[in-house]
């Protein structure tokens, strides 16, 4: 793996810098197809870590891994200290309540309205309650990602922009401690995308969540990321900050950047 020198650090383990997650040796395949053959990769405490990685490289493969949605073949995920993948499915369950998952295509229920889809989560994971302390989170929760005005609308009226922060808005009212981001601005226009990153920033800095964002938009790479890797045949190829990595002596680690 190419290490890169860079000057943050976040990229050295320190006692003050305690993983809350650490992969080691992840290997997953489907018949014959070897997508992940020995993935190594760590995420600090309050750390934003980007994942690049051409399609198909596994990337999705590798956080679906971390909450169990897919099961490693091979290999050790331990997340709050714990290997998610010696544990049974009660305890797995109280580990994917701490961690927020904003999938790729992350759907909204179109027949229930943005408060309605807040409610409906919630309700699920928190028994017992109130009408009232229900209808402030979501109050709160909208207002954190810009979309009190949104809370009537039904999905169908809301933007691609406006659907995502909706899907954020309701992963964010578990109150996760880690967020995993599957390509959070993909289908946005420049702009959008730049709103979407800024949020993940401030999510980060307010609530002090530690992130894995996986994205093919260098502009969100660069704004959102304390550090980031790079997946390349099955392995984290290259790990750096941005800006090392985008000096790279290695061409093709240079080529995400151009
Ligand atoms: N359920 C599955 N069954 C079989 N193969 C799968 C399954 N899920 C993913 N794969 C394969 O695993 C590989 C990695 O997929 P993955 O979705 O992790 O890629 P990715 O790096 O996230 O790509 P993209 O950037 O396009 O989203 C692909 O070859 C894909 O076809």
């Amino acid at each position: 793996m190419i290490q890169e020198k860079t000057n943050i650090d976040s990229n050295k383990r320190t006692t003050k810098n305690t993983p809350i997650i650490e992969i080691k040796d992840l290997h997953k395949a489907f018949g014959d197809n070897e997508v992940l053959k020995g993935v190594n990769l760590f995420v600090n405490k309050g750390e934003n870590l980007v994942v690049l990685g051409k399609s198909g490289s596994g990337k999705s493969i590798a956080i679906k891994c971390i909450v169990g949605l897919v099961i490693a073949d091979k290999g050790e995920i331990n997340v709050f200290d714990t290997d998610i993948t010696k544990i049974d499915i009660i305890e797995l369950n109280e580990i994917r309540v701490r961690i927020g998952f904003l999938f790729q295509n992350a759907a909204l229920y179109d027949s229930m309205s943005v408060r309605e889809n807040l409610g409906f989560t919630l309700k699920r994971h928190v028994k017992d309650i109130s009408e009232q302390e229900l209808e402030t989170q979501i109050v709160d929760v909208l207002e954190s990602v810009g979309l009190a005005e949104a809370i009537d609308k039904m999905p169908s009226e809301l933007s691609g922009g406006m659907r995502k922060r909706v899907g954020l808005a309701r992963t964010l009212i578990l109150k996760p401690e880690i967020i995993l981001y599957d390509e959070p601005t993909t289908g946005l226009d420049t702009i959008t995308s730049r709103e979407i990153s800024e949020l993940i920033l401030e999510l980060q800095k307010k609530n002090k969540t530690s992130s894995i964002i996986i994205t093919h938009d260098m502009a969100c790479a660069k704004y959102t990321g304390d550090r980031v890797v790079i997946l390349k045949e099955g392995v984290i190829h290259a790990e750096g900050s941005y800006e090392t990595l985008e000096k790279s002596d290695d061409e093709w680690v240079r080529s995400f950047f151009i």
